[in-house]
């Protein structure tokens, strides 16, 4: 009985292995063939900004210098930081602060509505079902946390590989496309910490980690950071910040969750004690803020901010 549930485990693991294998497959063969589109609008600027982000393809031969001059001095941000510690408050003050700055936000309205098609025959109408993931993720972590974590990164690779809008291409400043959070962050902060709680159990986590090395290493220099933002604050503010905001889905966090979220923010941003697996992002600069001041009432508060961002970028 024990060795034919070992048997059904095993094949479930790798049926699922074999699964994202080949979803990462397709994923990169779309990526080579089509390019990438911002929410189907697709200009000449982007188009031709998409192309250089493929160097290493044949399609990056048809690249003028100028534009390829142009794209490679778009610097990539990512803001880091406890969940409710103000990433989205601090992008919106970024957004404002400077047209040089392009803000992508974290895409959890994708990770609230995912549609499944279903066709019962084919007579019968397509019928669409909407299921929100971020609600079974902190329902039931042990059944949802790989699933999570698996869409999760899928839509922040694709954030991370939006090329940059035309009109950054043709600043004289410093553009810079600033992203809230990463797939760094999703596999050094969530994914370890739901793995070092059991809800993701050995068999997920080495596969997460192959395919998300195998992704990392293909997509290279397109989603590659030039430095972090992190947003840095006591557990305990960020817990009365997310009850102030009372976000449904967010009900059950308790304050050891933060907790333990802080602490991985700690390893792996100040302590460099996480294990990282890719070379650029252990030299990559580092920004702390410290997020517990007010600053929405505070205009000299966010003129520090700024500043503070500012000198960063520019020596980026
Ligand atoms: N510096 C601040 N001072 C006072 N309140 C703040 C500050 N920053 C954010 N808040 C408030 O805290 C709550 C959480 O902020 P926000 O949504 O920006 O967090 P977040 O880090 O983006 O969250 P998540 O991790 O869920 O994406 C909001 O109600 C916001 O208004
Ligand atoms: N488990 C898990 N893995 C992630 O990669 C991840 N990224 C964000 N979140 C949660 C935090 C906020 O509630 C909400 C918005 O940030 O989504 C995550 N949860």
């Amino acid at each position: 009985m024990l060795l034919c549930r070992c048997v059904i485990f095993n094949s479930v693991a790798k049926l699922r292995k074999q699964t994202a294998l080949t979803q990462v497959r397709r994923f990169i063969q779309w990526k080579m063939s089509d390019g990438l589109m911002r929410d189907g609008n697709t200009t000449t600027a982007t188009v031709m900004a998409t192309k250089k982000r493929n160097l290493s393809f044949p399609s990056s031969r048809c690249l003028s210098r100028s534009a390829e001059e142009a794209k490679a001095r778009v610097k990539r941000v990512s803001v880091e930081g406890n969940i409710a510690v103000g990433k989205s408050t601090f992008a919106k003050l970024l957004q404002s602060a400077c047209s040089d700055w392009e803000v992508m936000a974290e895409p959890i309205d994708k990770w609230q509505n995912i549609k499944s098609e279903t066709s019962k025959g084919s007579d019968a109408p397509p019928q669409s079902t909407v299921s929100n993931l971020l609600q079974m993720m902190y329902q039931d972590p042990q059944r949802w946390s790989y699933t999570f974590q698996t869409y999760s990164c899928m839509s922040r690779l694709r954030t991370q590989l939006q090329p940059p809008p035309a009109r950054l291409l043709n600043l004289e400043g410093t553009p810079v496309q600033v992203y809230e959070r990463s797939v760094y962050s999703d596999r050094y902060i969530f994914a370890l910490n739901m793995f070092e709680l059991g809800c993701i159990n050995t068999t997920e986590w080495a596969v997460y980690q192959d395919w998300h090395s195998l992704l990392v290493e293909q997509f290279g220099h397109q989603v590659e950071l030039e430095g972090i933002i992190y947003l840095r604050a006591p557990p305990e503010k960020c817990m009365e910040r997310l009850e102030k905001r009372g976000r449904t889905e967010e009900k059950g966090v308790q304050l050891d969750y933060l907790d333990k979220l802080h602490t991985q923010h700690e390893r792996w941003l100040v302590e460099k004690s996480t294990e990282v697996h890719f070379e650029k992002l252990k030299q990559i600069p580092v920004l702390e803020l410290d997020a517990s001041v007010e600053f929405k009432s505070d205009p000299e508060a966010r003129e520090q901010f700024i500043t503070k961002v500012k000198n960063f970028f520019n020596a980026l």
